[in-house]
């Protein structure tokens, strides 16, 4: 594989930054981030000691490469490679974010933390992500973009694109703005 991730990806640590280009030590206190422990079914929304939400976020590892290697290993300890082309994955990929949108199918609008959702709905909607992203991650390996990397210079273009000064609190896309 062409790069050594756990050097580039920047989710171990060595960059940190949340969706609006904020460092995390700068959140406000009603987005904190706590640890959750990795588990898969996790639990729903906890309320800090002020009684504010406390912001999901997810366990450090593994990292994209870690992912991309394990998917390797897999397919290679099967000889699936000869099957698993770009446009094989890109299909599989979509077949799975079929299934993500099965689970939400007919519930109408679902709220941060899917209250009412059973441990078992909750685990199959975290099986149905797993394969998204392995899909993604492997497409990513065979179309040989270095996603870890990618995704940081796309979410740089973000920010240029969607000022948070001009943007706040409005949803419009950035070819709705006049100036
Ligand atoms: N040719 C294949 C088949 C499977 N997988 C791996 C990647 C996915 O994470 C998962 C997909 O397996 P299935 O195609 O069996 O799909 P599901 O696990 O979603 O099963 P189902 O379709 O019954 O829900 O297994 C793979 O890499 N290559």
């Amino acid at each position: 594989m062409a790069t050594d991730g756990k050097k580039v990806c920047g989710l171990n640590g060595e960059v940190s930054v949340s969706s609006n280009g904020q460092d995390e030590s700068k959140l406000s206190k009603s987005h904190q981030v706590v640890a959750n422990g990795g588990t898969t079914a996790a639990p729903h929304s906890k309320l800090n000691g002020a009684g504010r939400a406390e912001r999901f976020t997810f366990s450090a590892g593994p990292t994209m490469e870690d992912i991309r290697r394990m998917q390797a290993e897999f397919t290679d300890e099967r000889d699936w490679n000869q099957f698993h082309q770009p446009r094989n994955l890109l299909l599989a990929m979509v077949g799975e974010v079929g299934e993500v949108s099965e689970l939400f199918q007919w519930r109408g609008e679902v709220a941060e933390g899917l209250p009412g959702w059973s441990d078992s709905e909750r685990e199959q909607l975290a099986h149905e992500l797993s394969d998204v992203l392995i899909y993604l991650l492997e497409l990513a390996e065979k179309c040989h973009v270095d996603l870890p990397q990618a995704v940081l210079r796309k979410m740089a273009l973000n920010r240029l694109k969607y000022p948070a000064a001009k943007v706040h609190g409005s949803s419009k896309k950035y070819t709705e703005y006049q100036d």
